[in-house]
């Protein structure tokens, strides 16, 4: 859990201290970062809307693009998932994961901030505005499937 660090050069000079850059390594954001990183949570800046709530792109202050998911409400089933999304993406690390880069947990606001992932989802794809343009092959389509189970695995 945000533990593992790279021994290139770069890195030997800050001994100890994850890079932003390092995948591998999450953190506590502190609201005003994120607020700042999103525009101030601008609806230019919103990239979609799921079960949780809003998700916004953004860009932290040493250029990192993350994805930042901002809890709608507070209740008590709203702060459970919150707190397993961040416990377990914490601990897991895999190349077809989504990596958590870390969270914000102030007095009125749940956030979790992740990756940014150009390329939309698997959805848009298979059956949204991109499935015409990008034709996934039925090999691509096992490759995807397979990868995607590796990730549950
Ligand atoms: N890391 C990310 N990078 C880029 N876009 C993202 C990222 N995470 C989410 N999005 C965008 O935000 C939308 C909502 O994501 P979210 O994870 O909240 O919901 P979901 O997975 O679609 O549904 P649910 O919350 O019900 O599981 C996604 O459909 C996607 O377009």
């Amino acid at each position: 859990m945000g533990s593992s660090f790279s021994c290139c050069d770069s890195d030997k000079v800050n001994e100890g201290v994850p890079s932003s850059n390092d995948p591998s390594t999450w953190r506590i954001f502190t609201f005003k970062e994120l607020h700042s990183a999103t525009n101030g949570f601008s609806e230019d800046n919103k990239l979609g809307e799921g079960g949780f709530g809003s998700v916004f792109w953004g860009k932290t202050s040493d250029g990192l693009q993350i994805a930042v998911k901002q809890l709608k409400s507070m209740n008590s089933k709203a702060e459970m998932e919150f707190a397993v999304e961040v416990e377990v993406l914490g601990r897991v690390r895999h190349k077809n994961l989504l990596g958590l880069r870390g969270y914000c947990a102030s007095a009125e606001q749940r956030l979790i901030v992740y990756d940014y992932m150009p390329n939309l989802s698997l959805l848009s794809h298979l059956h949204g505005q991109f499935a015409a343009e990008v034709q996934l092959d039925w090999k691509k389509r096992m490759k995807v499937a397979i990868g995607s189970a590796e990730g549950l695995l």
